[in-house]
């Protein structure tokens, strides 16, 4: 039978993806290679850009008087070691409290970009993912993706898995940049974006607080519970519909055209 909706939008991180390979696999690389990767792409134009946003997001966050937020200085022929200093404090500042914001992520995707083509890094993608995403395709049901995780960085994620090149999956990609995933707007523009109607669109994630955004959109949704997520309370569970495996999306009723 059909699926009542025409388009899949994914989240990554505890739903298409263990929430343990972010913290315990991306995130500490990035941590590790800052210096080093500092000093060998210092004068790289890529640089120079996700500086210049680390810059501006630090200046805002210091003149609203964020705690442990700390300026980069503008760069001088004498100060590089100050500058890169200042990087590196803001950047870990920014990375224990998890944040997700445009200049932080957008240069973890940047440091990222180098383990994935040198094979250092290889995300994992659960097994039931690519089964749906094969039975979506056959549905001809369009599969997107948002993540806080900058557009650059989920590609590099899903074009180096452990079940290979996953892009020729997904028909786009959304970031921070339509807006955040806590808010009911980002959905509407999403799916103004796509051009369907909210209602034909169905949001996937363990975040329950995206959920309600999309929800309040008018998307359908069902949140996924997998291994290391964060519990869910029994109000979670008694006012949505909850899966552990993607493929139980084409067996529940709720998502089934009943005319189809
Ligand atoms: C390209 S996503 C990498 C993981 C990440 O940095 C992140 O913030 C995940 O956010 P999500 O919205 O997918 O939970």
């Amino acid at each position: 039978m059909r699926p009542s909706y025409k388009i899949v939008l994914l989240d990554i991180e505890g739903t298409t993806t263990p929430i343990p390979f972010v913290h315990e696999i991306l995130f500490p690389y990035v941590k590790k290679n800052l210096a080093k990767f500092l000093d060998e792409n210092w004068s790289e134009n890529e640089m120079k850009e996700n500086i210049q946003l680390l810059r501006e997001q630090a200046m805002k966050d210091v003149s609203e008087g964020l705690a442990g937020a700390n300026l980069i200085p503008e760069e001088t022929d004498d100060n590089v070691d100050e500058v890169k200093k200042a990087i590196i404090q803001n950047i870990e500042w920014q990375m224990s409290f998890d944040r997700k914001i445009k200049a932080l992520k957008s240069f973890q995707g940047y440091i990222w970009k180098s383990g994935f083509i040198s094979g250092e890094l290889e995300t994992i993608v659960y097994n039931d993912v690519i089964e749906a995403m094969n039975k979506w395709k056959d549905f001809e049901i369009k599969i997107f993706i948002y993540s806080s995780g900058s557009v650059s960085a989920q590609k590099l994620l899903f074009g180096h898995s452990d079940k290979g090149n996953l892009l020729k999956y997904f028909s786009g990609y959304f970031d921070t940049t339509i807006g955040s995933k806590l808010e009911k707007d980002s959905y509407l523009n999403i799916a103004k974006h796509i051009g369907v109607e909210q209602k034909d669109i169905v949001f996937l994630s363990d975040n329950v607080k995206e959920i309600h955004a999309a929800k309040n959109a008018g998307f359908q949704t069902a949140i996924v519970d997998r291994p290391n997520n964060a519990p869910l309370s029994d109000d979670d569970r008694k006012d949505n519909v909850v899966f552990t495996n993607f493929l139980q999306i084409f067996t529940h009723n709720s998502y089934i055209d009943s005319l189809g």
